[in-house]
């Protein structure tokens, strides 16, 4: 099969607000994926980059219908690795927690903190458990290639920051200052409503999964910036969409050229602590994805 008919993708990217499209995407051709989880945000689009074919999806939907709590994220993991997907690109805004990291710059964290309260965060269950590593919840290789990527692209405004850690709130509100400044003595340095539980499941799938965050706002910490808002946070987001599709076409391109090997390939492998035998039929095919073939 060439690549301009393929229906699987090796690489994947879940746009969050403001990214719905990717607009040097071609020969796209949208893909309806049900899964045992529901279905996902949207139609998942196959297309070319740079060569290659990718699958697009929008985190939010295409008109960003769900909430940050609403989002399928079983379901939109799940239809990935139907795909045969193997790295995913999470694309997000964020706000900063640290002076340093302003508006425009983009950052690629390394670090995760889940403060969500409400979603469901694993695959697991019915009779099958695992345990995945979530020591290092973003793929290093695959972070290492975002900063590299971000160089290559020459980006006129702001800068690239790395080793950055992720709060994940529930949202949809933004946070108050209190706890804003609360984040800030936790050390983690942008904050944003989506990237958990993305970041287990897509784990728990074997999948790699890294962010290239791009910061919109200082959130409610700042003296004297003003405080985050949707249309704030969005304004400064479309100033930076077709930068962060820059970035992400080198990224393409290089994760295409260099196949990193990633911990996340062999997670599931080191832990699932059921055998399978041991499984109900029912679990076994709900789950049937994830399992070692
Ligand atoms: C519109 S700003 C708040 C919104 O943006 C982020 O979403 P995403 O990670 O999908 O870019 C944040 O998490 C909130 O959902
Ligand atoms: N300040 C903020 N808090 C949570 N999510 C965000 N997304 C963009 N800015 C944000």
């Amino acid at each position: 099969m060439t690549s301009a008919t393929k229906q699987t993708a090796d690489i994947a990217i879940i746009g969050g607000s403001g990214l719905y499209q990717m607009a040097d995407l071609t020969n796209k051709r949208r893909v309806k994926v049900e899964t045992p989880f529901g279905e996902p945000s949207d139609d998942i689009v196959l297309g070319e980059l740079t060569g290659t074919t990718v699958a697009f999806l929008a985190r939010h939907g295409q008109g960003h219908k769900f909430m940050p709590s609403e989002v399928p994220y079983r379901a939109n993991i799940y239809a990935l690795k139907t795909l045969g997907v193997r790295y995913i690109i999470s694309v997000s805004a964020v706000g900063s927690l640290q002076e340093n990291l302003k508006p425009l710059d983009m950052v690629v964290p390394n670090q995760m903190i889940d403060m969500t309260k409400q979603r469901v965060s694993s695959f697991f269950g019915d009779g099958a458990v695992a345990h995945v590593s979530m020591a290092d919840p973003l793929c290093p290789a695959m972070s290492e290639v975002l900063t590299r990527s971000y160089d290559k692209a020459n980006i006129a405004d702001g800068r690239c920051h790395s080793k950055a850690t992720y709060v994940c709130i529930e949202g949809p509100q933004f946070s108050t200052r209190a706890e804003s400044q609360w984040y800030r003595q936790m050390n983690a340095d942008i904050i944003g409503m989506t990237n958990m539980p993305e970041a287990k499941l897509a784990r728990e799938t074997s999948i790699a999964y890294a962010t290239l965050a791009l910061v919109t706002d200082f959130d409610s910490w700042h003296p004297t910036e003003e405080a985050v808002s949707a249309d704030y946070a969005i304004q400064n987001l479309m100033k930076n969409a077709d930068n962060a599709q820059q970035v992400i076409k080198e990224a393409v391109a290089l994760l295409a050229s260099e196949q990193p090997k990633s911990i996340a390939h062999t997670a599931l492998a080191q832990a699932l602590v059921t055998p399978i035998e041991a499984m109900s039929d029912k679990t076994k095919t709900r789950i049937s994805a994830l399992l070692p073939k």
